[in-house]
């Protein structure tokens, strides 16, 4: 590991890896000014163990993801002492687990559990640091939708938006006009909590800051 004036002096800086094929969460991170140097996504079995709860799954997929990506990150020489950060995000309805919905019937049947009422959504954010410490983070976030109409669960459908989200919704869509009500952290909803996911990466010694300095 490089010290700090060789962070500060050379405008070197440790690698990070974000083990995720999702879009959002590469925004998400670049909208914290931090650029990760390579993605490495991970492609995990998503389904819950038996009676394992939501929490429990969202961590432990997000500890699966970021495992693989650190076994391909630390096979190279170029990522050998790479941060990875992953995450995964379990939206709860009704004491059901909702999944990721791939088809409509499974996004029809997720909008009718959210329709007139809260639900939770929960990620878990892991980040390995370049010693193989594994840290994990869970943040979670109250949300309350509208009753639907009959059009717009037709209109939403229709919509595709749907597609891969967990829940069947995506806030930052047509769906943010569905929320009567949001407790905690939006953008743990889109899949990355910022707050959460800059002071794990901080306190684990990853030059968050330099990364803004760099980019002016
Ligand atoms: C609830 C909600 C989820 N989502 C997305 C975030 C995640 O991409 C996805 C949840 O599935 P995940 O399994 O957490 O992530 P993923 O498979 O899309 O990506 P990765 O490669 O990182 O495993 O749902 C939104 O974009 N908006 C929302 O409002």
């Amino acid at each position: 590991m490089a010290s700090f004036s060789e962070v500060t002096g050379s405008g070197w800086r440790p690698k990070l890896v974000l083990a995720s094929a999702s879009p959002r969460r590469l925004a998400l991170l670049q909208q914290a000014g931090i650029e990760p140097d390579a993605l490495l996504p991970a492609d995990v079995d998503e389904t819950p163990r038996k009676s394992e709860n939501p929490r429990e799954l969202a961590k432990r997929l997000a500890k699966e993801k970021a495992e693989v990506a650190r076994r391909a990150a630390r096979n190279g020489d170029d990522l050998r002492e790479a941060y990875i950060l992953s995450a995964d995000t379990v939206v709860v309805a009704g004491g059901r687990i909702l999944p990721k919905a791939e088809v409509v019937d499974e996004a029809a049947a997720c909008l009718r559990l959210l329709s007139g009422r809260a639900h939770r959504v929960y990620t878990a954010i892991c980040l390995v640091t370049p010693k193989d410490s594994v840290r994990l983070r869970m943040v979670e976030t109250r949300v309350r939708f509208k009753r639907l109409s009959k059009d717009e669960f037709e209109r939403y459908l229709a919509s595709g938006e749907w597609r891969g989200k967990a829940g069947g919704y995506a806030i930052q869509g047509l769906a943010g006009t569905f929320v009567v009500k949001l407790v905690g952290s939006y953008s743990n909803v889109v899949g990355l909590p910022l707050y959460e996911t800059v002071a794990l990466l901080d306190g684990e010694g990853y030059p968050v800051r330099f990364s803004w300095l760099n980019a002016a």
